[in-house]
C-alpha cells in the first residue's frame, strides 16, 4: 500500500492526546508513551517491510521527526530503535545477525554500559562476563552497588533484552570490554529472569517517558555465542582471538556522536520556528514614538539572539550530513581492514558532538528567553525542546571529556610540527603559525577561517606548552594533562568552531551554484552571518592570535548589522521552510497560522484546575479563614 506518512500516522486517533501530556502522572505519561510507542513500531515494521511505502520522502516531517510530535517527550523505544539494532548490526557476526535481526524478533533491547558508578571513564566499568568453559557459557555478573547499570533508556520496564558493556574475563585475564546480548525479562510474562534486578531511575529534567532504568546481574548465565563477535571472538575452548583495533568495541558511541549533530540541527530548526514566528505576531513597544508598537522581530537585538540560531541550524545539518558521509567512508575502509581514518573520525566526531550539544542548547534556551513570559509556558514547547537537547552535552560522551579526547590528536600534530615532522595537509597551518607565516587579516570569510585556524594553532601550542612545562616539572604525563585541562579544552573547542565555519562556508558556496540566484543570496547571507557571529564573539581570541586590528573588527560589527537587516525580510520564509508541522512543533507561539493568544487560552482552558468553578480545596483549607474576615 503506499501512503501518505504524515496523513497516515496524523489520522491514528490514539497516537494524538486530548490531555496535554503535562498534567498525566509519572506513571501515566509512560504508560501513554509505551501505547503511542507499539502503535509507531508497527508502522515502522510495515514500512520496513515493505507492506506500506512512503510517498513524502521530501519533508523533514517523515515517520521519524513526526514523533516529537507524536510523544512530546521521548519514545521509550528510542534506544531499541537507535542503538540497540544498529549495534548489532554493527558489531555481530554475520550468523549472530541472521539470528537476531528478524523484522519478527520478540526482542525489545536497549544498550546498557553507564553504571552507577562510571559513566564517562568506562574502562573503569565494573559488571563482569566470566567465561565457564565447562558449560560454554558467561557469567555476568554485578559485583558491588557501584556496578549496577544506570540510565539505559527503556530498560525501566519496558526492555527484555539488552546488550551489556562488561569486563571479559578468561581463565582469570581480562580482556577489557565487551558487548553481550542478555535476556533479561521473559518473553511472555515479562517477570525479571531468575538472576536479575531491574527497574526504572525516577523523574528526570527532561525524557520523562523515556523509561531510564537500572539493572544488575546476580551470576547470570548466559550462551557463548551471545558475545558480539563481529571484531573479536571467544572460541569454545577459551582462545581470545583479539580485535584488529582495540577501540572497534566502542563503535555504537561514534556512529551515534555523529548522527546527534542532524538530530540538533533538527532541535535548533524547531526553537528557531517557534521563536522567530512568535516575534512576528508579538508587538512590543513602538520604535519611534509617534508609530504603533512594532513586531519585536523588528528590534535588531532580537534579531541577533533568533538569526544565528536559523544559521547553526543550518550549520550542523551540512557539517552533519559532512559527517555522515565520512562515517560511511571510514566504515567502508575498516570492512576492507584499513584503520587508518579511524582516530580521525574519533577527534572529529568527540569535538563536534561536543559543541553541536552545547551550542544547540544554549541557542534553544536563547529562543526561549527571546519569547519573554509565554516561552516560560510548557504550551510553548521550548522548555521540553530544551530539556531534551541539554541532555545531549552529557549523554553519549560527557562535553569537556569528549573535548579532551580531540585534544590528544591535536597535540600529536603539534608534537610533529614542533619536532618539524611531516604534516597531513588539513595541519599545515601549525606549520605556519610556527613559522610565523601569517596572513594578512581579511574581513570576509575566508579571512575569519584563517584566523580561526590561527586561533587553534596558536591555543594548541599554549597547552602544549604547559603541558611540556609541567612534564619539565617532574609531573607524571596523565597529572600534567590534568594541569593543563582547561587550555586543552579551550584548543578543542577552537578547532570544532574553525572546522563549523570552514565546512559551512564551503559547502554553502557550492550549493549556491546549484540553486537559484536569488536562493543563493540568502544561504549565503545566513553562512556569512554565522562567521561574523562567531569572529565577533572570539574577537579576544583573533585579537590575540591572528593579525586582526581594532578597525577590522568594527567592520566586521557594521557588516554583521547589515546582514541582521538583510535576513530580516527572509526571516519567518526562512523557518517556515523548515517545513515543521504544527503537529510536530507542538507550540501554542509557534503554529503556522500565528493565532498565538487563542491557543494560549484554548491550552489554559485545558487545565484540570479549571474544571471547577471553585476548586474542593476552598472548601477545606482557604474558606476556614476567608469566612472570618467579611469585608
Ligand atoms: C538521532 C539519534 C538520536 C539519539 C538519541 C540518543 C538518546 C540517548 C542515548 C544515550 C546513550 C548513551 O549515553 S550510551 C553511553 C555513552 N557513554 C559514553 O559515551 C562514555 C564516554 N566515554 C568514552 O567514550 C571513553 O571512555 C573515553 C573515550 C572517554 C575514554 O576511553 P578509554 O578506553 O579510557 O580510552 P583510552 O584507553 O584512554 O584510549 C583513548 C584512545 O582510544 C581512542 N578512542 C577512544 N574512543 C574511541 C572510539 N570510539 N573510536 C576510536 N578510537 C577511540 C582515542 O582516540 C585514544 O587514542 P590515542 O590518543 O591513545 O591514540
Ligand atoms: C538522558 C540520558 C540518557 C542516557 N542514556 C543512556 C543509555 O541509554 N545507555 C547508557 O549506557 N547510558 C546512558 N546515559 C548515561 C550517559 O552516557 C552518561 O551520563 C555520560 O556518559 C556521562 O557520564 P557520567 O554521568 O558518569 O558523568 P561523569 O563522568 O561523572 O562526569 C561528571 C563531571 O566530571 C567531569 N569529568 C569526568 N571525567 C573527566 C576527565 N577524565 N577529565 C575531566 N573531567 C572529567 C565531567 O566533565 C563532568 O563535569 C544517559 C544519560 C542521560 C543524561
Amino acid at each position: 500500500m503506499m501512503i501518505h506518512t504524515n496523513n497516515y500516522i496524523l489520522n491514528i486517533k490514539e497516537l494524538w492526546d486530548d490531555v496535554p501530556e503535562e498534567y498525566l502522572s509519572h506513571k501515566e505519561r509512560y504508560e501513554n508513551a509505551i501505547k503511542k510507542a507499539f502503535i509507531v513500531l508497527k508502522v515502522l515494521r510495515q514500512l520496513h517491510t515493505g507492506n506500506i511505502q512512503i510517498t513524502d520522502h521530501r519533508t523533514p516531517t517523515n515517520v521519524y521527526s513526526i514523533q516529537d510530535g507524536i510523544f512530546r517527550n521521548v519514545n521509550p523505544l528510542l534506544i531499541h530503535i537507535g542503538l540497540f539494532w544498529s549495534t548489532i548490526a554493527a558489531q555481530a557476526s554475520t550468523e549472530q545477525q541472521a539470528e537476531w535481526l528478524q523484522p519478527d524478533s520478540s526482542m525489545i533491547g536497549t544498550y546498557v554500559q553507564t553504571e552507577l558508578g562510571h559513566g564517562s571513564f568506562i574502562r573503569g566499568i565494573e559488571t563482569t562476563a566470566t567465561y565457564d568453559s565447562t558449560t560454554d557459557e558467561f557469567i555476568l555478573h554485578t559485583p558491588r552497588l557501584s556496578a549496577y547499570k544506570w540510565w539505559p533508556g527503556g530498560l525501566g520496564n519496558t526492555a527484555n533484552a539488552c546488550l551489556v558493556m562488561a569486563q571479559l574475563y578468561i581463565n582469570g585475564t581480562c580482556h577489557g570490554l565487551h558487548i553481550f546480548l542478555a535476556q533479561i525479562r521473559d518473553f511472555d510474562t515479562h517477570k525479571p529472569l531468575p538472576g536479575i534486578k531491574v527497574g526504572e531511575i525516577g523523574p528526570k529534567m527532561g525524557f520523562n517517558t523515556a523509561d531510564n532504568g537500572f539493572l544488575g546481574f546476580d551470576n547470570h548465565r548466559i550462551p557463548r555465542t551471545n558475545m558480539l563477535m563481529k571484531n573479536v571472538q571467544v572460541l569454545r575452548d577459551g582462545t581470545y582471538v583479539k580485535p584488529k583495533h582495540d577501540k572497534l568495541t566502542y563503535g555504537s558511541m561514534l556512529l551515534t556522536r555523529v548522527t546527534l549533530i542532524s538530530d540538533l540541527a533538527y532541535q535548533l530548526s524547531k526553537a528557531a520556528t517557534i521563536a522567530v514566528r512568535y516575534s512576528a505576531v508579538r508587538r512590543q513597544s513602538p520604535i519611534k514614538s509617534n508609530e504603533p508598537e512594532r513586531q519585536i522581530l523588528d528590534f535588531v537585538s532580537q534579531q541577533h539572539k533568533l538569526f544565528i540560531t536559523i544559521a547553526s541550524s543550518h550549520v550542523y545539518r551540512v557539517v552533519g550530513l559532512w559527517m555522515w558521509n565520512s562515517h560511511k567512508r571510514v566504515t567502508a575502509d575498516i570492512h576492507e581492514g584499513n584503520m587508518g581514518q579511524l582516530p580521525e573520525l574519533h577527534a572529529l566526531a568527540c569535538c563536534l558532538k561536543a559543541i553541536s550539544s552545547r551550542d544547540a542548547s544554549a541557542l534553544v534556551e536563547q529562543c526561549r528567553l527571546a519569547c519573554g513570559g509565554h516561552g516560560y509556558m510548557m504550551a510553548s514547547n521550548l522548555p521540553q525542546i530544551y530539556a531534551y537537547t541539554t541532555a545531549a552535552v552529557t549523554y553519549e560522551g560527557e562535553y569537556t571529556v569528549l573535548l579532551l579526547q580531540t585534544a590528544r590528536y591535536l597535540v600529536k600534530f603539534w608534537r610533529l610540527a614542533a619536532e618539524h615532522k611531516p604534516l597531513p595537509q588539513n595541519f599545515a597551518y601549525f606549520e605556519d603559525y610556527i613559522k610565523k607565516n601569517f596572513e594578512q587579516w581579511r574581513n570576509s570569510p575566508e579571512g575569519i577561517i584563517e584566523g580561526f585556524k590561527a586561533i587553534v594553532a596558536g591555543k594548541t601550542k599554549a597547552a602544549y606548552d604547559t603541558l611540556q612545562c609541567n612534564l619539565r616539572n617532574g609531573r607524571e604525563f596523565e597529572e600534567a594533562w590534568n594541569m593543563a585541562s582547561v587550555q586543552l579544552t579551550n584548543a578543542s573547542e577552537a578547532y570544532a568552531r574553525s572546522l563549523l565555519c570552514e565546512v559551512f562556508w564551503k559547502e554553502t558556496v557550492q550549493l549556491s551554484t546549484k540553486v537559484s540566484k536569488s536562493l543563493a543570496i540568502v544561504l549565503e547571507q545566513l553562512a556569512e552571518l554565522y562567521l561574523m557571529y562567531w569572529a565577533l564573539e572570539k574577537h579576544g581570541d583573533l585579537l590575540l592570535y591572528s593579525t586582526i586590528s581594532r578597525n577590522d573588527i568594527e567592520a566586521l560589527q557594521s557588516r554583521y548589522e547589515e546582514l541582521l537587516a538583510l535576513i530580516r525580510p527572509n526571516a519567518v520564509g526562512l523557518v517556515d521552510a523548515f517545513d515543521i508541522r504544527d503537529e510536530v512543533l507542538c507550540s501554542t507561539l509557534g503554529a503556522y497560522d500565528g493565532r498565538v493568544y487563542e491557543r494560549m487560552m484554548e491550552e489554559a482552558s485545558k487545565s484540570p484546575l479549571n474544571e471547577d468553578v471553585v476548586n474542593e480545596s476552598f472548601h477545606k483549607y482557604i474558606r476556614p479563614v476567608t469566612m472570618k474576615n467579611k469585608l
